[in-house]
C-alpha cells in the first residue's frame, strides 16, 4: 500500500492550500462575523476547478475523484471550513446530476454549476423527516409534463441564495420507493424561501428553508427514473459525507497547528506550556487521533471510486470518526489557548462552532452507526 498522493494530486493539493492561504484565510472571520456568503471568492475557486471536482471534464468538471475532493477539501477548510463545506454541498448537487442525468440535463446545468456563476442546493431534509429521510412528505403530482410540488424542505444551504435545488420528492407510494429526484430553478413560480436561519457557525453559507406552493415543475427536470430519487440521494450522500469529514479533517488540523505555535511561545510558571508533558501528551493524542482520521478518509475515499460493496459503511465509518475527531481536536486547541482560544480576535473558537455541526448534518453520527450496525449485522 503507497500511501503518497501521486504528483498530480500533490499539484491540486497545493493550488488548494495556496488559494485557503492566500484567498481565504485573511477573510474568513469576517465571513463569520458579518454573515458574509462570499461569491467572488467562490467563483475563483471554481475557476481552479474546485467546484466540479468530480463532475466529468465535457461539461467543465475537473474529471478527478473522491480521493483528490478529500485533499481538496481538507485544505480549504483549514481556512474557513464553512466555505469549504459550502463547495462541497455544491459539488455534491451537480455530482448527482453529473451521474444520474441525462445527456442533455447535464450540458443544460454542469457548465454553469462547474463555473458556479450559478449555485445549487441540495434538498432533503424536512420538519417532519431528518433521520427517517425516506418519510420525506413533500408531495408532487403529475399534471400532464409537469409535476406540481406542495410541501416544504428545512436546513437548506444555499436556500434562497441558490440558483438550481436538487429536491427530493414524493411522487408515488409511501416510504423510499416513492421518491424521486427533481430539479427546481430559482425563478419557478411557486418557489419561495423562509427567514434565514440564525446559526451558532457555518456562518459565510445561507440557511434557508425552501417552501414548495403550486409549484410547477417540468417532467423533464426529473434526475434518474420515478422511484430512484432516495437512492441517488443516498449515493450524493455518501460523497457529501466524505467531502464533510474532509472539512472537518482540515478544520482540526488548522487548530492543531495554532495550538503547537501557541503552547511553544506562551509561557507559564517559568517555561513554555509545551515543557509540560501533559501538554505534551494533548498535542501527541490530537496528532495521533488526526492522523487515523485522515487515513480513514482516505481508504473510504479509494473504496467509494472503486464501488466497493463496503463503500458506503466505510463512508459512514469515516464521517462518524473524522467529524468526531474533528470536534475533539478544536476543544482540546481551545484549552491550550486558555481564554485566548474562547474569544474572536483567535481563529479557534470561530472553527470550534463551525466544526460542531459536522457530527449532525449529512446523517446524524448516531445514524452513521446505524448504516455500519445494519452492514454488520446483515440487518
Ligand atoms: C440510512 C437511512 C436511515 C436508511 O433509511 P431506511 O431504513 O428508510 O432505508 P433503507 O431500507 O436502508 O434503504 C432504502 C433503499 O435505498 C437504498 N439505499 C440506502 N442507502 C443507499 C446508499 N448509500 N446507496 C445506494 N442505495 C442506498 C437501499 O438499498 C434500499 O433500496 P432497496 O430496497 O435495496 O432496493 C437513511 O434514511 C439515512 O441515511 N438517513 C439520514 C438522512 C441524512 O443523511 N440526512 C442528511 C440530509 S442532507 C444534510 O444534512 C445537509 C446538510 C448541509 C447541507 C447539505 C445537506
Amino acid at each position: 500500500m503507497d500511501f503518497t498522493l501521486s504528483e498530480d494530486r500533490q499539484a491540486f493539493r497545493d493550488a488548494a492550500r495556496d488559494f485557503a492561504v492566500n484567498e481565504m484565510a485573511p477573510q474568513a472571520a469576517r465571513w463569520d462575523e458579518e454573515s458574509v456568503f462570499p461569491v467572488e471568492t467562490l467563483r475563483q475557486a471554481a475557476a481552479l476547478g474546485f467546484a466540479g471536482i468530480y463532475v466529468r471534464e465535457d461539461v467543465g468538471g475537473s474529471g478527478l475523484g473522491r480521493l483528490d475532493a478529500a485533499v481538496i477539501f481538507e485544505e480549504l477548510a483549514a481556512a474557513c471550513p464553512s466555505t469549504a463545506a459550502y463547495i462541497s454541498i455544491h459539488n455534491m448537487a451537480s455530482w448527482m446530476i453529473d451521474r444520474f442525468g441525462s445527456d442533455e440535463q447535464r450540458r443544460r446545468w454542469l457548465p454553469d454549476l462547474t463555473g458556479m456563476t450559478r449555485f445549487a442546493s441540495y434538498c432533503l431534509t424536512e420538519p417532519g423527516a431528518g433521520s427517517d429521510a425516506a418519510s420525506l412528505r413533500t408531495r408532487a403530482e403529475r399534471d400532464g409534463d409537469h409535476y406540481v410540488l406542495n410541501g416544504s424542505k428545512a436546513f437548506i444551504s444555499g436556500g434562497g441564495t441558490s440558483d438550481v435545488y436538487v429536491c427530493m420528492v414524493r411522487t408515488g407510494e409511501a416510504g423510499p420507493k416513492g421518491i424521486s429526484c427533481l430539479v427546481v430553478e430559482k425563478d419557478t413560480p411557486g418557489l419561495s424561501f423562509g427567514k434565514q436561519e440564525h446559526k451558532l457557525g457555518w456562518k459565510s453559507q445561507p440557511t434557508a428553508a425552501v417552501i414548495f406552493e403550486n409549484c410547477r415543475v417540468p417532467v423533464a427536470n426529473r434526475i434518474g427514473a420515478e422511484g430512484e430519487g432516495f437512492s441517488i440521494a443516498m449515493k450524493g450522500l455518501d460523497g457529501g459525507r466524505l467531502n464533510i469529514a474532509a472539512c472537518s479533517v482540515g478544520g482540526a488540523r488548522f487548530c492543531l497547528e495554532q495550538a503547537i505555535a501557541y503552547t511553544a511561545e506562551r509561557k507559564q510558571f517559568g517555561k513554555p506550556l509545551n515543557a509540560f508533558q501533559a501538554l505534551q501528551f494533548k498535542l501527541a493524542d490530537m496528532a495521533t487521533e488526526l492522523e487515523a482520521a485522515r487515513l480513514m478518509l482516505h481508504r473510504a475515499a479509494v473504496s467509494l471510486d472503486n464501488g466497493s460493496p463496503d463503500a458506503t459503511m466505510h463512508c459512514a465509518m469515516a464521517k462518524r470518526f473524522a467529524t468526531d475527531v474533528g470536534f475533539q481536536v478544536v476543544n482540546e486547541a481551545l484549552q491550550l489557548h486558555g481564554g485566548y482560544g474562547y474569544i474572536r480576535e483567535y481563529p479557534i473558537e470561530r472553527i470550534f462552532r463551525d466544526l460542531r455541526v459536522h457530527q449532525i448534518l449529512e446523517g446524524t453520527n448516531e445514524i452513521m452507526r446505524v448504516i455500519i450496525a445494519r452492514k454488520l449485522t446483515g440487518g
